[in-house]
């Protein structure tokens, strides 16, 4: 991980943003060197749709005009970070436990960017365990299934992500499992098997809605195009 290359790729990406334009906003460390870049830029006439309250609160403070996914149904651009970025820049997301709403502003949006340090690019996903988004209400039962699910796919166990006051909250209030480590061989058919689970909401597989990723290097950047 490193701090200068998250730099490099939210402030390289930021330039693909243009006055007038709605941004989705992603989350996470990269997430905000773009927030902090896009404030900088002081473009006229921008409107954000944060996916979470924490990118809500970094934007705030820096200025930038915020909107709803309800009051802006079709965004222009988003720019957002990632746990793995494999082939054809499919991804794991869902670190930052913002997934749900990463998702639904990606799906919103014409054009999404990923941006990562190049720690995050990867020849086959599963290093970073797979984040699943689970309603509470009768969550081990369904973490029962979701093991049967990962046990099919040859992948070890999903466990409740954990926090020092108990487990982990979404900002919609949902739990989030994390599978254990291991080879996606196909994340296709891992996403459509996970999603089939009664209370699943969503998982971190993000697949098919990037459209370039900026990867930040120690002095600049690169990219790489779906
Ligand atoms: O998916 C995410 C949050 O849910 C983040 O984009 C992902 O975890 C990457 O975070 P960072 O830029 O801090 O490495």
């Amino acid at each position: 991980m490193s701090d200068i290359q998250k730099k490099n790729a939210g402030y390289a990406a930021a330039q693909y943003v243009e006055a007038g334009m709605k941004v989705g906003l992603g989350t996470g460390s990269t997430a905000a060197w773009f927030v902090k870049a896009l404030a900088e830029r002081n473009l006229p006439d921008l409107k954000c749709v944060p996916t979470s309250e924490r990118t809500a609160d970094l934007a705030r403070e820096l200025g930038l005009t915020l909107t709803t996914l309800e009051d802006t149904p079709r965004l222009d651009l988003t720019v957002d970070g990632a746990d793995e970025i494999g082939p054809d820049l499919a991804l794991i997301k869902g670190g930052g436990a913002a997934l749900l709403r990463e998702k639904l502003v990606w799906e919103a949006s014409d054009r999404c960017i990923v941006i990562a340090d190049a720690a995050k690019v990867v020849k086959q996903l599963g290093q970073f365990p797979l984040p699943i988004e689970v309603v509470a209400f009768g969550h081990k039962t369904s973490g029962a299934r979701i093991n049967a699910v990962l046990a099919a796919h040859g992948m070890g166990e999903a466990t409740v992500r954990q926090a020092d006051r108990g487990m982990v909250r979404t900002d919609g209030g949902n739990l989030i499992y994390d599978a254990d480590k291991g080879v996606i061989a196909d994340p296709v058919k891992l996403a459509a098997d996970l999603k089939a689970v009664t209370g699943v909401v969503e998982h971190g597989l993000f697949l098919g809605l990037a459209d370039l990723a900026v990867i930040g290097t120690d002095d600049g950047h690169e990219t790489l195009k779906a």
